[in-house]
């Protein structure tokens, strides 16, 4: 079951892949429960999505599940998890070390998923030189010097929208493939480039929405 994995290799829309860590997330919390095996059915249930929906989802990637059994819980979170890349080894790197940086920074569970931050750079005097997570705060000067010689996957982006870009180049041209952008801009990259924005004032304002149109909030 689930071992040919992408085996209906096609494109598969973003809107599905968004659906993903949430499946992995679930899945992992029934493994910590030691429940191996799960109907859609149940599995709709705990997550929220219809059934017909999550059949559909697992069904672009191959043959999850099987009529009578139901899917093998330990088995479909490995198979999200590879779809996911979870399975290798990112190294990453930090520009800003303020609040959102260092939030970032603080958070051990992206190591758990295989995102080893290696270094963290900023350009205020002040947090140079001190540690974040045993990782010392460099000098953003040296940062183009220590992508090039630390060949780096991921660039977490934390420094204010003006400054964005120009790390961003920085990144680009020392062979980063994957940013994940905090700062509210949309940068600029080659298209071999990905970039994933984190707009948490756009989901606020999603929140704020929904509130508002459900009448649930009195002025
Ligand atoms: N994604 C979100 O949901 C979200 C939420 C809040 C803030 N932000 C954005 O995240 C970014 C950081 O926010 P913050 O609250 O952590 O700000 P902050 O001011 O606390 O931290 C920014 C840090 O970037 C450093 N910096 C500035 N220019 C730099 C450069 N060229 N190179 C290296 N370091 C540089 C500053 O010294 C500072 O330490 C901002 O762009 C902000 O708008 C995003």
């Amino acid at each position: 079951m689930g071992s040919e994995l992408m085996a209906k290799e096609t494109k598969i829309s973003m809107a599905v892949i968004r659906r993903l860590p949430k499946y992995h997330r679930y899945l992992g919390e029934l493994l910590r429960k030691d429940i191996d095996r799960i109907s859609s059915k149940e599995l709709s249930e705990r997550i929220g999505f219809t059934a017909s929906q999550i059949r559909q989802d697992l069904n672009c990637f191959g043959d999850f599940g099987q009529q009578g059994y139901g899917y093998n819980v330990k088995d479909l979170y490995n198979q999200i998890g590879k779809i996911l890349g979870l399975d290798k080894e990112y190294k990453t790197v930090i520009v800003g070390a303020g609040n959102i940086g260092q939030a970032v920074a603080n958070y051990s569970k992206f190591e758990r998923l295989g995102f080893h931050l290696q270094a963290i750079f900023d350009k205020n005097p002040k947090l140079i030189g001190i540690k974040i997570r045993d990782i010392e705060v460099k000098d953003v000067e040296y940062l183009d010097t220590y992508l090039k010689e630390n060949p780096t996957d991921i660039g977490i982006i934390c420094v204010p929208k003006e400054q964005a870009q120009s790390i961003a180049d920085i990144m680009v041209r020392n062979g980063i493939k994957g940013i994940w952008n905090f700062a509210p801009t949309d940068l600029v990259v080659p298209d071999d480039v990905i970039v994933e924005n984190v707009h948490l004032s756009e989901s606020l304002m999603i929140l704020s929405y929904r509130l508002n149109e459900s009448n649930l909030f009195k002025e």
